[in-house]
């Protein structure tokens, strides 16, 4: 049994937690046999962060990953738990994820410490990530991905100051990969009328989809119907927009975006974002949150699911490229390179991760952080537990 930290203050935030409560048992550290930290270094900045903490457990269907961003509060976060639990098998399967497509995943890793090994061989597409950098770190990262099809570029780091450094990163990209699928993400750095600037400027480097470059829903839904009156054709796609249960409907209902962008731990689990993906109607692409082999194993059993229709192979071709890719912006993993969801020729494999572990102990956090985590943790599980 991991070392808990006892000195839990029980400070939930004010708000009720995402969901109908959870039948638990007052502890999470009487359920969860092995907790581990660890810090994993970036190659480079992204999202604002150089290294990434992600907290890992094992349950009855394998390992799983709880790494909300330190940043959030205990509302957001248990959503995340909620995630990971189900992943593990320690709470129950959802209605949607047990009924979607048979789920025997083959296992990776030092022990395969799960019984349901299968050898499927299943793949899924990935897209690499081109982070807001100087153009001559545009050619180094994209070398980290090989054959990918389809990259997404992260624009309006500092908003709309950041458009001439994006469009000199965009070129740099275009001349070196005339022929690649690209896709632009702007996490709501702009307003309206900079996001419709920002557009003009963007449409000669033929895009596929534009991530939320306004924050709000019906500012989403204004640029549409503006981009349309301007003869614009550039697709919308929501990702911070589509967080809880009821978001995506309103994201329907209000037309705000043709694409949904989905991510496991935000969701809720994987069942939670095959119900959002349902209700919403919409084409789906999967994304990850930044995490290890271990947290990006759920993403491709949920990328495996997705729905396709007729506007999705419209949109987004015959297989979806998901924002899975992210293993390539660490320089440490906690599997061997040859067993971490890295894509290899622009795909990852669908299966489990059992950590490695010398690496869980080589890339741990200091005891102090794992405290801040072991207390985050019970906060959460007290959340869920309503
Ligand atoms: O989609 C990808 O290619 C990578 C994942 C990615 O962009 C993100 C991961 C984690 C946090 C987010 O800020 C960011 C995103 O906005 O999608
Ligand atoms: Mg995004």
């Amino acid at each position: 049994m991991a070392d808990f930290a006892r000195s839990h203050t029980g400070a939930l935030d004010s708000e009720a937690p995402a969901a109908a409560p959870l039948d638990l048992p007052q502890r999470f550290d009487e359920v969860i046999e092995d907790l581990h930290v660890v810090r994993l270094p970036m190659v480079t900045r992204f999202r604002g962060i150089t290294e990434r903490e992600v907290a890992l457990f094992t349950g009855p269907s394998g390992w799983a990953e709880f790494s909300p961003f330190v940043e959030y509060g205990t509302e957001e976060a248990s959503r995340w738990l909620r995630a990971s639990l189900e992943f593990s098998g320690l709470i129950p399967q959802t209605t949607a994820l047990a009924e979607a497509a048979p789920s025997t995943v083959p296992v990776r890793g030092s022990s395969p410490a799960v019984a349901e090994a299968g050898t499927s061989g299943e793949t899924v597409d990935v897209n690499g990530t081109l982070p807001a950098c100087p153009p001559d770190q545009v050619a180094p990262i994209l070398s980290r991905y090989d054959r990918v099809g389809t990259v997404k570029a992260k624009v309006a780091e500092h908003g709309f100051a950041s458009l001439d450094e994006d469009l000199t990163r965009l070129r740099e990209f275009r001349r070196l990969c005339p022929e690649t699928t690209l896709r632009l993400d702007a996490n709501a750095g702009y307003t309206l009328s900079e996001a419709l600037q920002a557009c003009e400027a963007f449409a000669e480097f033929d895009l596929q989809y534009f991530e939320q470059p306004v924050p709000e829903v019906e500012q989403l839904a204004e640029l549409r119907d503006e981009l349309a009156r301007r003869g614009l054709p550039i697709v919308i796609a929501a990702d911070e927009s589509i967080r809880k249960a009821e978001d995506p409907l309103r994201v329907a209902e209000l037309g705000a975006a043709e694409v949904i962008i989905v991510k496991v731990q935000p969701l809720g689990g994987i069942g939670a974002a095959l119900d959002v993906i349902g209700a919403s109607g919409l084409p789906a692409v999967v994304s990850s949150a930044l995490e290890s082999s271990v947290g990006l194993a759920a993403g491709a059993e949920l990328a495996a699911r997705l729905p396709r229709t007729d506007r999705s192979l419209d949109i987004l071709g015959d297989r979806v490229a998901c924002g899975l890719g992210t293993g390539r912006l660490f320089t440490a993993d906690v599997v061997a390179e040859d067993e971490a969801l890295t894509p290899v020729d622009g795909a990852i494999p669908v299966t489990r991760i059992v950590p490695d572990p010398d690496r869980l102990q080589q890339l741990a956090v200091d005891p102090g952080r794992f405290a801040w985590w072991a207390d985050r943790l019970q906060s959460c599980w007290s959340a869920l537990r309503g």
